[in-house]
């Protein structure tokens, strides 16, 4: 199971729907720093039921509002960040939370969560930039997750012991010369 966790009013419902994750998206605005702040004070905690070797991944949405600083320290007007298609000239906000804000909070987590980052996905892998109205970077977000989380999925199943009853060759129990109807 893959969760999303995001407005407030379902907080209290957090822990329960993270109960056994494969995998949490944790998803803050890039114009709010704010909201990567919380992800951390906040939802964290949340996932504490999820597997213990559940994957993080790490989305900046709203990209599509984000208006680029230039190196100059001035603003690049029109220009979204991650290329978060040229279509779309909303007014823009400069943006309040890099890349490297996500990617320091990944780090963070995977310290948090006492795994190990050696034999995690990479960070840069795991920390995306979205637009949910442009759909900017949604189905790599997706693929990457599912390319991840099946094969993980997968490798559990193969080392659990098996569900299944063989019912034939269970034997019928012998009668015994005590039983009543003997
Ligand atoms: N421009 C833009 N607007 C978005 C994007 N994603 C969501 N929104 C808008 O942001 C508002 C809140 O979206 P929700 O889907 O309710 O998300 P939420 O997690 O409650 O987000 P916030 O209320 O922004 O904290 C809605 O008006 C959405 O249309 C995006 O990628 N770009």
């Amino acid at each position: 199971m893959t969760v999303s966790l995001g407005r407030e009013q379902f907080h209290g419902l957090g822990s329960m729907y993270c109960r056994g994750a494969a995998a949490v998206i944790l998803t803050y605005d890039v114009n709010h720093r704010q909201s990567l702040l919380e992800l951390e004070d906040r939802f964290l905690g949340l996932t504490e039921t999820a597997n213990k070797d559940c994957l993080f991944a790490i989305v900046g949405n709203k990209v599509d509002l984000a208006m680029e600083r230039a190196p100059d320290g001035g603003k690049k007007e029109g220009e979204a960040s991650g290329k978060a298609g040229g279509s779309c000239v909303s007014s823009r906000v400069p943006r309040q939370v890099q890349p490297e804000d996500a990617m320091a909070l990944y780090k963070k987590i995977l310290k948090y969560k006492m795994l190990d980052e050696g034999e995690m996905p990479a960070a840069e892998r795991m920390c995306f930039e979205t637009s949910a109205k442009t759909g900017h970077n949604v189905d790599l977000l997706f693929e990457t997750l599912f390319d991840l989380v099946v094969p993980m999925i997968a490798r559990q199943r193969a080392e659990e012991p098996s569900q299944i009853v063989d019912i034939a060759s269970c034997k019928t129990p012998k009668r015994t010369r005590s039983g009543c109807c003997t």
